[in-house]
C-alpha cells in the first residue's frame, strides 16, 4: 500500500489547536452519542468460559425496573415455631406449615407448625420461634411472652407493591439488580446494548512480556485497560500496532467497534501519527487537547464510519485521565447508562495547577482525600493504592476551603 506518512503530500495536522476545559470535554464526551438500542437478555444463563455473557449483567436498563407483585407476596413466617392465634397458651392442631404450601385458616386459640418462609395461615397473628415455645401433649406455651401481633412475620408488601418502580431506566444491572428482578418476577430484562470497543496499543518501544530491557519499556496498557473498559462495553480487540501511519489508518478503517479507543500518538513527536490518521481519513476531531494534568493531548474524534475514536496519550496515568475524562462518559452515554454523581471529599494537601483542572490519585480516609506519592503522569504505582481520583479545579493559588470531587475507579 502506497505510504502516506510525512514526506508525501499528507495533510498538514496542527495538533491541540482548541484546549478543552475539563468540564467542556466531558460534556462532550457525554454528548458525543446517543443511547444504543434496547433488547431483551434473560437474567441468568449457563457460565462459559470462552462465550461471552448472555445476560442482562452490566448492561443499563432500558425500562425502569417496576414490581410485579408484592414482596413478599403474601404474609411470610420469618421463623421456624408456631403459627399462632391470639394470645398464649394454644391448642396445637398438628401438622407442619411449608414453604410453597397453601394453608387452612387458624382458629382463634389455636397453633400450627410452620417453616421459615411459608405462607401464614388466615387468622394466625403472630409465629412464635421454636425456641421461645414448649410443647406439652397438645398444648403449647410461650416461654417468652410480652408477644405482640405481627412478630416474626414478613408482612404483605413490606419490601414493596406491585405497579411500584424499584430502579430507574439507565441503572447499570448488577448482580443485585438481578437478584432483585428475579424476586420481583422478571425472566428477562430490557436494556440497552453494550457499545463495543476495540482497543489499538501504539508504540515500537512496547513489549508485551518480561522486564524492561533495552531502552524499552512494557505495555502497562493492554492488560489495565481491557479488563477497566469491560465493565461498560463488550471489548471485542486489543491490538499492539508499530508506530507506523498507514497501519494505524488502516486498523482504524477497518474497525468496525462503536469506540476504537488507541493509546499513544497523540502528542506531536516525530512518529505520533494519530492526528494525520484521523485527517487522513476525514474524522471530525470533537475534542483536540484537554486542560487537564496529566493527559492534556487526549482527543476524541468523530471517525467517516459513524464509529467514535477516543484517543489517549501514552503515558499511563495520562491514559487513566483520558479513561475518566472522554472514554467512560461516551461508553457509559453509548450504554443508556445515567450518570452518577461523584463523591466528594474534604480536600487535604491538594496543590492545583493554575491553568489546569489536575486528577490526582487519592486515598480517602475519614471523609479526607489526600494525595498518594507516585502520582506522576508516567507512574501508576499511586493508582495501584487509590480509591479514587480527586478533581482539583484550576486555582492560581491554594483550593479553597471545602470539598473536592472524587471521582470512583472501578475496584474502589
Ligand atoms: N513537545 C511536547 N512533548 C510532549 C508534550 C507536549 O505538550 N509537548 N506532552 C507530553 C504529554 S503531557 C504526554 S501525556 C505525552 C503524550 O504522548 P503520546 O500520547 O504521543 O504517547 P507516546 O509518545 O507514544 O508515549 C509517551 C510515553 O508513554 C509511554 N507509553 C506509551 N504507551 C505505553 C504503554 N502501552 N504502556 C506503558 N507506557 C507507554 C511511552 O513509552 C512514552 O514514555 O507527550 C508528552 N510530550
Ligand atoms: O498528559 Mo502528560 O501530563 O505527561 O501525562
Amino acid at each position: 500500500m502506497a505510504s502516506t506518512s510525512a514526506g508525501n503530500a499528507a495533510p498538514v495536522v496542527e495538533p491541540h489547536s482548541s484546549v478543552l476545559s475539563w468540564d467542556r470535554a466531558r460534556a462532550t464526551a457525554r454528548d458525543a452519542g446517543e443511547a444504543l438500542p434496547a433488547e431483551t437478555r434473560p437474567l441468568d444463563g449457563a457460565p462459559s468460559q470462552t462465550a461471552p455473557s448472555q445476560t442482562a449483567l452490566s448492561h443499563a436498563l432500558a425500562a425502569p425496573l417496576i414490581a410485579r407483585t408484592d414482596l413478599p407476596s403474601f404474609d411470610t413466617s420469618a421463623m421456624d415455631g408456631w403459627a399462632v392465634s391470639g394470645p398464649g397458651p394454644w391448642r396445637l392442631t398438628g401438622g407442619e406449615v411449608l414453604a410453597g404450601d397453601a394453608p387452612s385458616p387458624l382458629a382463634a386459640g389455636d397453633a400450627v407448625g410452620i417453616a421459615t418462609g411459608a405462607p401464614l395461615p388466615p387468622g394466625a397473628t403472630s409465629v412464635l420461634r421454636r425456641e421461645h415455645g414448649r410443647v406439652d401433649g397438645e398444648r403449647l406455651a410461650d416461654l417468652v411472652g410480652g408477644r405482640s401481633d405481627g412478630q416474626d412475620v414478613r408482612p404483605r408488601g413490606r419490601e414493596c407493591s406491585q405497579g411500584e418502580v424499584l430502579l430507574p431506566a439507565g441503572t447499570t444491572v448488577t448482580p443485585a439488580v438481578l437478584g432483585m428482578a428475579a424476586a420481583a418476577g422478571y425472566d428477562r430484562l430490557e436494556v440497552h446494548r453494550r457499545p463495543s470497543a476495540e482497543l489499538l496499543v501504539l508504540g515500537d518501544e512496547l513489549l508485551s512480556s518480561g522486564p524492561p530491557r533495552d531502552g524499552r519499556v512494557r505495555d502497562a496498557l493492554s492488560p489495565m485497560l481491557v479488563p477497566w473498559l469491560q465493565g461498560c462495553a463488550d471489548v471485542v480487540g486489543c491490538r499492539r500496532l508499530p508506530d507506523e501511519l498507514d497501519a494505524l489508518r488502516e486498523a482504524i478503517s477497518a474497525s468496525t467497534a462503536d469506540v476504537v479507543i488507541t493509546t499513544g500518538s497523540t502528542a506531536a513527536g516525530p512518529v505520533d501519527h494519530l492526528h494525520t490518521a484521523l485527517a487522513e481519513l476525514g474524522a471530525r476531531l470533537l475534542v483536540d487537547s484537554v486542560a487537564v494534568r496529566p493527559g492534556h493531548p487526549m482527543l476524541l474524534a468523530e471517525l467517516p464510519s459513524g464509529g467514535r475514536l477516543v484517543g489517549l496519550p501514552g503515558n499511563p496515568l495520562a491514559a487513566v485521565a483520558g479513561v475518566v475524562t472522554l472514554a467512560m462518559p461516551l461508553l457509559d452515554r453509548l450504554g443508556g447508562r445515567s450518570e452518577v454523581e461523584n463523591r466528594t471529599a474534604r480536600a487535604g494537601d491538594l496543590l492545583p495547577h493554575p491553568g489546569s483542572t489536575r486528577l490526582v490519585p487519592v486515598l480517602v480516609r475519614d471523609g479526607v482525600a489526600q494525595p498518594l506519592p507516585f502520582g506522576g503522569p508516567a507512574m501508576l504505582r499511586g493508582l495501584t493504592l487509590a480509591d479514587g481520583l480527586a478533581v482539583l479545579p484550576p486555582s492560581e493559588g491554594p483550593l479553597p476551603e471545602g470539598d473536592v470531587e472524587v471521582l470512583p475507579l472501578p475496584w474502589g
